[in-house]
């Protein structure tokens, strides 16, 4: 756990750029930063491996204070990764990943082994070993600057806009990974970010800073969305954080239907005469075959002899989220979200009223604003950068 008590820092020329920060950042979770520029994310980063010293306060790491170690010594079990990587031009990318072993006077055989282990951990081809970082893509070489920061298995890593310099497609691959890697590795994150987006994909707690280095709300990402501590939070996370929510809410609690799942040899007239607008055809394994609009049945044949339209994507009943399940069910000709198991048969079938009912019951619907006078809404920030009820909790 890393503890901030405190911790004020202010430079010469009386820029405030952290006010009076107390946080906890739980063990084997990720901890993300976000706020206005020059809100004081890189600095409460950089109190950690002691680049930035407090001017009063303290910042601990399991109980103990950062400046009982010396710098170096401290920052052995601190991996540190920055924007545009920081790797050394002039080092072979396995020498740039072997540079903390080096420094702990591994053999060369044994700190190259380490990297190229490495390498393959971060999704780097082995042999890219021996190029420079130049005659690697933006995206490559922040996977370099992970696994230097990896090499000696820090307990801790801090992160300070380790993506934000590549494109949204390798930046979602590059997250996508890391979260892979989390999930094997455990470590004790502190990440940097502007992009509230990045924080509530990346994040099992969210600190958000405000100008002049003011922590705001330290929460959970579900409680973040639901419960804003002002305005200031609200605004940042965005008008469209009730649809963000919905990612939270299981698609499992969806009440389902399969009143209008048919196979397709269901005979044409028979499902005419049930009424309805739409059908979906399934086959003998109740894999989806396409809607049947019921107006366009034929007289005679079987349902799958008419023209089925596609489904477009079926949300997975077990895995997805609301929000996947009524991307579906909006992209969808019938209006209605098909949800499937594992193995890809259908369960059931949910309309947007299903949804919204699956919504309401998870309590996403409502987002109780802090009360309208000044007090209330400083006491809900408070209890947020306290840790509050869910303190360590997570997706
Ligand atoms: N060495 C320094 N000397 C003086 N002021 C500094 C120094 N480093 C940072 N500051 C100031 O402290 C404040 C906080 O800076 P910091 O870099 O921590 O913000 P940030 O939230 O990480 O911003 P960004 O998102 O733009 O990187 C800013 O006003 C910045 O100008």
């Amino acid at each position: 756990m890393i503890t901030f008590e405190g911790v004020t820092k202010r430079y010469p020329g009386g820029t405030v750029a952290l006010d009076d920060v107390s946080l906890e950042c739980p063990t084997g979770r990720i901890t993300v930063f976000v706020g206005t520029s020059g809100g004081g994310k890189t600095t409460a980063l950089r109190t950690i491996n002691r680049m930035v010293e407090p001017t009063s306060g303290r910042v601990l790491i399991d109980g103990q204070d950062v400046r009982e170690k010396r710098p170096a010594e401290l920052r052995r079990g601190i991996g540190y990764v920055i924007q545009h990587a920081g790797l050394f031009p002039h080092r072979t990318i396995e020498d740039n990943i072997a540079t903390v072993p080096y420094l702990l006077r591994w053999s060369k055989k044994k700190a190259r082994a380490r990297a190229h282990e490495l390498m393959e951990r971060v999704g780097l081809e082995r042999s890219m070993a021996r190029r420079y970082p130049f005659q690697l893509s933006g995206g490559q070489q922040q996977r370099v600057g992970v696994a230097r920061a990896l090499a000696a298995d820090p307990p801790i890593m801090l992160m300070d806009e380790p993506f934000s310099a590549v494109d949204p497609v390798v930046r979602a691959e590059l997250q996508d990974e890391f979260l892979r890697l989390q999930d094997e590795l455990h470590k004790t994150i502190v990440f940097v970010t502007h992009d509230i987006d990045e924080a509530i994909k990346l994040g099992d707690r969210i600190a958000v800073f405000q100008t002049g280095g003011r922590l705001v709300q330290a929460d959970t990402p579900e409680t973040l969305l639901a419960r804003p501590a002002n305005d200031f939070v609200a605004g940042f996370i965005g008008h469209d954080r009730g649809i963000r929510r919905l990612s939270f809410v299981p698609a499992s609690s969806a009440p389902l239907s399969d009143r209008d799942v048919l196979p397709a040899d269901t005979p044409a007239g028979r499902v005419r005469d049930g009424g309805g607008e739409w059908v979906l055809a399934v086959d003998a394994d109740r894999r989806p075959l396409g809607w049947a609009a019921v107006r366009d049945l034929p007289a005679s044949g079987v349902l799958g002899d008419a023209p089925l339209a596609p489904i477009g994507h079926a949300f997975d009943v077990e895995g997805d989220s609301v929000r996947a399940a009524l991307d579906a069910a909006i992209l969808s000709p019938s209006g209605r979200a098909v949800g499937v198991d594992a193995e890809g048969r259908v369960v059931g079938i949910a309309d947007q009223q299903d949804l919204s009912t699956a919504i309401a019951r998870s309590g996403a619907a409502v987002a109780p604003r802090p009360a309208a006078d000044g007090a209330a809404t400083a006491e809900g920030a408070a209890g947020g950068v306290s840790g509050g009820a869910d303190a360590g909790g997570g997706a």
